[in-house]
């Protein structure tokens, strides 16, 4: 719909409801494995809102099979689910690196994937910001899901861009790499500062997140490597092309 306001499509949340609805009955399927675990944790866990969507799911495999992605760094592992659906993604052959932090989470994860006997997925614990850096490899990734700590993005991307030098012998991710990062609108915090809804346990960690994601929006719009479109579905997300 050529101009249209995102917030005049749907006059209520009931008919954006049915048309994401609509929508997910409308996409490819996603393997019974992969649906079945998200609604596992949907139903067992009670930090089951860090989860990414079965569509936006639907997302990403589309793109890496488009992109030709066979290496993906997933950074916020949590219980594995979005390391699942990349996994899938980039088929037996391919490889996903799941980065995590907790040592909790990632137990979770590693033994969903021994039990589904997925056996392309590698897993580091630990702040991704010290695992980034030792992931570089004869062999460059050709994408990178952004999902972990917001406040971390840019230094996320600050490294990313620095480990894919052009005249570097060693890359970390090829030319044209795919770099995704999810919640980049934050409920509408980032457009709209004087929203006063609170999803955070501090003031400090909404500070903390708020000016992190606005500094890597702001890079990503600006640097001419970059190459960006931000979608405003979910939570936001932005597709993010590696030019050189
Ligand atoms: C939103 S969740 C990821 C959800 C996952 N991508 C999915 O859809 O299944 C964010 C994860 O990032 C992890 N995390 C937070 N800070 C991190 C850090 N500095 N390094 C690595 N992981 C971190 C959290 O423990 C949490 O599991």
């Amino acid at each position: 719909m050529k101009n249209a306001e995102i917030s005049t499509i749907y006059s209520t949340p009931d008919l954006a409801g049915k048309s994401h609805a609509y929508a997910e009955g409308h996409s490819m399927q996603l393997p019974r494995h992969i649906t079945e675990y998200h609604a596992a944790i949907s139903a067992e866990r009670n930090d089951s809102l860090m989860l990414t969507s079965n569509l936006q799911s639907r997302l990403h495999i589309f793109l890496a099979r488009a992109f030709g992605v066979k290496r993906v760094i997933d950074v916020g592992l949590f219980v594995g689910y979005s390391a699942m659906v990349w996994a899938h993604a980039v088929g037996p052959d391919g490889l996903v690196t799941g980065l995590e932090i907790s040592d909790e989470y990632e137990r979770v994860a590693r033994n969903a994937f021994v039990t589904r006997g997925i056996n392309n997925v590698q897993t580091v614990v630990g702040d991704a910001g010290k695992s980034i850096p030792t992931l570089v490899s004869e062999t460059p990734y050709d994408a990178v899901f952004l999902d972990a700590n917001k406040e971390a993005y840019p230094d996320y991307l600050a490294q990313l861009l620095s480990l894919s030098k052009p005249e570097s012998k060693q890359r970390l991710l090829r030319p044209g790499a795919l770099i995704i990062a999810d919640n980049v609108l934050r409920w509408g915090h980032i457009p709209d500062p004087s929203l006063t809804t609170s999803y955070w346990a501090s003031e400090e960690l909404k500070n903390k997140e708020l000016e992190g994601l606005r500094r890597f929006n702001d890079t990503c719009a600006a640097d001419p490597r970059l190459e960006v479109v931000m979608l405003p579905v979910w939570d936001g997300v932005s597709l993010i092309r590696l030019l050189d």
